[in-house]
């Protein structure tokens, strides 16, 4: 089944075309990264595929009625902020409102999905924190934890990993990839591909306004994508310990 279908997805932005004619579904089970350089689309696809910019062609997600489409996907945009002092667990609870409705108690079950996300992006302790005296990256985690507790089967993130150290950024995936063992799917904008090639199951790339490839890290991380879309070179290998990509040069300098 999919759970997100794109049909010839074209969005324009101040007259100018961003992204032409992208075409593709998520099934079930899929731990998907979205790769691009800066500026390639990523975040203009995703909020397009959401519905909440204009674009031409067709999204499954574009049809469905606010809370439909907030029980069909968890969306973690880039932005960070978080303007008042709400407690992490009153911030990660808000995840659960699609499916409780804003004036209904909250039931244990809900309860149990905030303290597993909690859980998961390490943030145990933090419960009563207000989320404005969070670090950076712990203020990221909590609003993982957001997306997580929605429950969805399908979670978009943009750049979800960006600014985590190290061990959040391989527990982060892990999650994500365990999400995707458990059926659900992910996707998720992202710029270390030495982690896109080790976790995610399939690559997206976005260049040239448009989708240039599609398939496994081996598949879409070749030198001749790597030098033309990010004029770089890199190194990659499937390895005892799984894919390893380390970008090693820019070409033409
Ligand atoms: N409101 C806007 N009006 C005009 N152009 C825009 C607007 N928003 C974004 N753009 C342009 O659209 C292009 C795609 O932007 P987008 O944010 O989708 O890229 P991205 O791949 O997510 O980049 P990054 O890796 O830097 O986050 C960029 O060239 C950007 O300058």
């Amino acid at each position: 089944m999919s759970l997100l279908e794109l049909k010839d997805l074209s969005v324009d932005l101040g007259h100018r075309s961003v992204i032409t004619d992208a075409s593709f579904a998520i099934g079930e089970g899929e731990l998907v990264g979205l790769i691009g350089p800066n500026g390639a689309g990523k975040t203009t696809l995703m909020r397009a595929a959401l519905g909440l910019i204009d674009a031409g062609g067709y999204s499954s997600l574009g049809a469905l009625s606010d809370q439909q489409r907030a029980q069909a996907v968890a969306w973690m945009p880039q932005e960070r902020g978080v303007a008042w002092p709400i407690q992490v667990q009153d911030l990660v609870m808000l995840g659960r409102l699609p499916h409780r409705g804003a004036r209904a108690p909250i039931h244990p079950s809900d309860q149990a999905a905030v303290a597993e996300a909690i859980d998961q992006v390490g943030l145990a302790g933090f419960e009563q924190r207000p989320a404005t005296q969070l670090s950076a990256g712990e203020r990221t985690r909590a609003l993982i934890a957001r997306a997580l507790a929605q429950d969805t089967p399908l979670v978009m993130a943009d750049e979800p990993i960006a600014g985590l150290d190290p061990a959040h950024q391989i527990t982060t995936m892990e999650t994500f990839a365990g999400l995707a063992a458990a059926g659900r799917s992910v996707m998720l904008s992202i710029h270390d591909l030495g982690l896109a090639a080790r976790h995610c199951s399939r690559l997206i790339l976005l260049g040239e306004r448009r989708v240039v490839a599609d398939g496994t890290p081996a598949q879409v991380l070749t030198a001749e994508h790597l030098a033309r879309i990010f004029h770089i070179e890199a190194y990659f290998a499937e390895t005892e310990h799984g894919p390893v990509y380390q970008s090693l040069r820019v070409l033409g300098v």
